[in-house]
């Protein structure tokens, strides 16, 4: 059974699939954290997962120390699942090869800082791009660089809003991430 911590910062529906979908990709979610108040510490608390909320204020200077803390050898595996605060690379390194991210665009297009939720889905539309995706890959120090492990597409369609797009793109999300955590789950 692989371990997870699982890392959120918004409403959390990548984390609810992989909680609906545990079993089935042979998976326990051994706790849930935020780096601010957020629905997926709700989902977190509604399947008695243990959720942690890390205080903005004190781990601003040290969310390497305070993940270590939380963390520390408790899970095989983290998953970045809609989390907005970018790891140092003390963290990096130190779980290198044990850090995924679920990112709602074909990377490396429309990839790095400040590409993140509706901002991408907007930048996606106003460039005209007919299509776009999803895309999960292993987290390193830099934003969005880290190796792929999966791809998929979907079509932009032309009155496609960013709100439109971001719907379609999500479906795919929570099908792709569950596989990504399910592949690594039976490599270990
Ligand atoms: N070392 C890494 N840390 C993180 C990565 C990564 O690839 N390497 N991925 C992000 C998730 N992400 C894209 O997939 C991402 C998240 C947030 C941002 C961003 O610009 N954030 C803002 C702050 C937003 C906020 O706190 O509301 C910022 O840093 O100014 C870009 C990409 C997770 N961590
Ligand atoms: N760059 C990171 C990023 O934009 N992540 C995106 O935030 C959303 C979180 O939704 P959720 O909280 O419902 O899972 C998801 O679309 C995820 O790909």
């Amino acid at each position: 059974m692989l371990k997870i911590a699982v890392l959120v910062s918004g409403g959390g529906s990548n984390l609810q699939s992989i909680i609906d979908m545990a079993d089935e990709i042979g998976c326990s979610i051994e706790l849930v954290v935020a780096d601010r108040g957020c629905y997926g510490l709700e989902r977190a608390a509604e399947h008695g997962i243990e959720g942690v909320l890390l205080d903005r204020k004190v781990y601003k200077k040290n969310l390497s120390e305070m993940l270590d803390e939380v963390l520390r050898d408790r899970v095989d595996l983290i998953v970045l699942a809609g989390f907005l605060s970018i790891l140092d690379e003390n963290i990096t390194n130190r779980w290198k090869g044990r850090i995924i991210n679920i990112h709602p665009s074909l990377l490396p297009k429309f990839g790095g800082p400040g590409m993140y939720g509706m901002n991408i889905h907007r930048a996606v539309v106003e460039a005209g791009e007919r299509e776009s995706g999803c895309t999960v890959h292993y987290v390193d120090a830099g934003v969005d660089t880290g190796e792929i492990i999966f791809q998929e597409r979907v079509e932009v369609k032309p009155n496609d809003t960013p709100e439109d797009l971001q719907k379609r793109v999500l479906t795919l999300e929570h099908r792709l991430l569950p596989q990504a955590i399910k592949n690594i789950a039976m490599a270990h």
